[in-house]
Formats: structure tokens, C-alpha cells, sequence
């Protein structure tokens, strides 16, 4: 797969591409429905998706809490593993987000990138204040020269599949919910970080992450999937996760902290992959460590019988 992010100077081996547009924030259902649509549309063209980065919602509201479900580079991983091709990673700034419709169509979809085809969801708005709709996307594309797929809404439920409903799960602890819509377990990646070097006192070394820049689920305690992806130890564990700040220890940045059942050795640096599957209880101030030590012990087993029922 190769990236492009400068929309004003493609080669032409990047141009004539199938592709999909939108944020692909966790790359659920919705997104490979319309990435597959994009794939059939001209099965001999280079399949793409046109992105954004950053996300149209951290441009116009900086300070607003982190929402993403992946960073970037996940999103990248997972859209190359459906097939994707060209990843058109475009910088969102003020002079991409100031294009009307029209001229979104014609500067960066026809003249830029030259798109042979692009297909949307029936939701899909684009340009200055989001004024241009799918259907004026498809007049573009007939005046203009590319093809244009409107794709049906995926549902789940009797509930839309959008980034936003999988969020509102996990804040909720829901996990599962989340899974349904993502068509895969709801993961937090990313190296293995220092901690307070408390837990294996505990009698429960755990491997930290942090979630920075990234939506975080509901605090409180995890049965987990863990993917070691690389080093002596790489394999997959079963777990127990704890979402939060640890209020037993005073208040903390929020991190996922995980117990990995049957295993020891050193995760430092090592890049894991934390897939949610049950939130347990939420995270307490317990009176005494002796009193978190029987809890953790409970939500080990109860991890433990919830995973090998999988
Ligand atoms: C399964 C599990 C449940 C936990 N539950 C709580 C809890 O309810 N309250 C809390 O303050 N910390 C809880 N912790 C977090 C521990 O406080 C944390 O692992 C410990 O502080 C170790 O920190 P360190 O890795 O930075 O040394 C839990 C940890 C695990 C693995
Ligand atoms: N449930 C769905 N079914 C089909 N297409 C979808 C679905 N959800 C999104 N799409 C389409 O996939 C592309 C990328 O979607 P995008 O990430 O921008 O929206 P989203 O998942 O609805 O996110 P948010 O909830 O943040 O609006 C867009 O073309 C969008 O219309």
C-alpha cells in the first residue's frame, strides 16, 4: 500500500484509483461495506481510500477530549489488510476544509487524484460546511469525468453502524456492542510503557498503555484478548485489563493496565494489541490493598472462565 498525501503532485501510477472517502475512524462494518463496493466498482483499478489527518474533528475542535478509536498508523494497518492499495492521507487544514463541493470535486478528486471511481456512504457530506450531499456528489462526478457508487447504510440493529454508536458502547462498557459494529474485537495497540512497578507486588505485574489521543472506554476492569506481536513472548494470552487513573493510588493519567494469565517475562517497549471483550465492575477505592488483592483474584477467574468460553 502506498501513501499519498499531497493531493497537488500524484505519479501517475497513483492515479485512476477505485476508492472510498471518509474517516474510516476504527474501520468497522460501514467501512469495509463500502471498501468492498469500491473493490467490485472497477476491479482493475488500484483500490484507494481518500483520508483525512488530522480528523475533520480534531481541526475544529482542538481541545476537545480525544475521540479516535485507532491512531492513523492502526487505521493504515487495517485498511491495507482489506486490500487497500493507495491510502490518500490528506493533511485537513484550513484550505482543504474552506473547499466548496465543488471545488472538492474537481481540484482534489478529478484533477488531483484522478479517481476513476469513488463510492460514499448514502450519509456522505463533504466541503465547506459540509453543504455538498452524496447525490450532488454524484452530479460531479458525471460532469467532471469519475464514477460515483452511493452505497446503502449498513445497520445493526435497528441502529445506523457509525464510529459515533461505537463509542457511545465503549463508553458505556459495552464491548461486545462494539465488536458487532466493528466486526472485530474493539483493540488498543501500541508499545509497552513504564508503570509505578507496584503491581508485581501486588502479585499482579501488569504490561501499561497509554491511551492518549485516543476515546477511552469506560474505566474499569476488562476480560481481554492480548496479541504480543513481536519479540521472545509473541503469541496470544488471555487477561485481565484495568481502564483508568487507579484510584486506589491517588489520582493517575488514564492507562490500560493488563495482567497476562500463565505468562512471565519482560514487555517493556513491546508492542501488544488489547482487545476488549466483557467489561467486569468498574473501577473502586478499595480499603485496603489486601481487600483489591481478593477483588483482582475474583476478576482473574471471572476472566479466565468468560475467555476459555470463547
Ligand atoms: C484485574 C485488575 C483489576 C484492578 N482493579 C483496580 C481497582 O479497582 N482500583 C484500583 O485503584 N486499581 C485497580 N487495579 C490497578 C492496580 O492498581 C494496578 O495494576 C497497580 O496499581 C499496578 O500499577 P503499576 O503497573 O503502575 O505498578 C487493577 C488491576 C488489575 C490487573
Ligand atoms: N453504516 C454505514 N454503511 C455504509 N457506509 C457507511 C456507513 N458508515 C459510514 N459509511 C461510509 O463510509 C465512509 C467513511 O465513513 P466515516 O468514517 O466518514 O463516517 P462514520 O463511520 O459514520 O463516522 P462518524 O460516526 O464519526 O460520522 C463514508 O463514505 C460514509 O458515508
Amino acid at each position: 500500500m502506498r501513501i499519498i498525501r499531497d493531493y497537488k503532485y500524484v505519479n501517475k501510477a497513483d492515479r485512476g484509483a477505485s476508492a472510498a472517502i471518509g474517516n474510516f475512524d476504527g474501520v468497522h462494518l460501514g467501512h469495509q461495506s463500502v471498501i468492498d463496493i469500491a473493490r467490485s466498482a472497477a476491479p482493475d483499478a488500484p483500490l484507494g481510500i481518500v483520508t483525512f489527518e488530522p480528523h475533520p474533528r480534531e481541526f475544529f475542535a482542538p481541545e476537545a477530549p480525544p475521540f479516535r478509536l485507532t491512531s492513523s498508523d492502526t487505521r493504515a494497518h487495517r485498511l491495507e489488510k482489506l486490500g487497500v492499495e493507495r491510502l490518500y492521507e490528506l493533511p485537513f487544514n484550513a484550505t482543504l476544509s474552506g473547499l466548496t463541493p465543488r471545488a472538492f470535486a474537481q481540484d482534489v478528486i478529478a484533477d488531483g487524484l484522478g479517481l476513476a471511481h469513488v463510492v460514499i456512504g448514502a450519509d456522505f457530506c463533504f466541503g465547506k460546511g459540509r453543504a455538498g450531499t452524496a447525490q450532488d456528489l454524484k452530479a460531479f462526478g458525471a460532469e467532471m469525468g469519475f464514477g460515483v457508487t452511493i452505497a446503502p447504510l449498513i445497520q445493526n440493529g435497528d441502529a445506523q453502524v457509525s464510529s459515533t454508536s461505537i463509542r457511545n458502547a465503549l463508553s458505556e462498557g459495552r464491548p461486545r456492542d462494539a465488536a458487532a459494529m466493528l466486526g472485530h474485537w474493539h483493540r488498543i495497540d501500541g508499545p509497552v510503557i513504564g508503570g509505578d512497578q507496584r503491581g508485581r507486588d501486588l502479585g499482579f505485574p501488569t504490561a501499561n498503555m497509554s491511551l492518549d489521543g485516543l476515546h477511552p472506554p469506560k474505566f474499569g476492569v476488562y476480560a481481554v484478548l492480548v496479541d504480543v506481536l513481536e519479540g521472545p513472548h509473541k503469541g496470544s494470552y488471555h487477561g485481565a485489563a484495568s481502564v483508568g487513573v487507579r484510584p486506589m493510588f491517588g489520582i493517575n493519567k488514564a492507562n490500560i493496565e493488563t495482567f497476562l494469565f500463565d505468562f512471565s517475562g519482560d514487555l517493556y517497549g513491546t508492542e501488544l494489541s488489547v482487545a476488549l471483550v466483557d467489561f467486569l465492575r468498574p473501577e473502586e477505592n478499595y480499603d485496603s490493598i489486601e481487600a483489591l488483592v481478593a477483588q483482582i483474584d475474583k476478576d482473574c477467574a471471572q476472566c479466565r472462565a468468560i475467555l476459555s468460553a470463547l
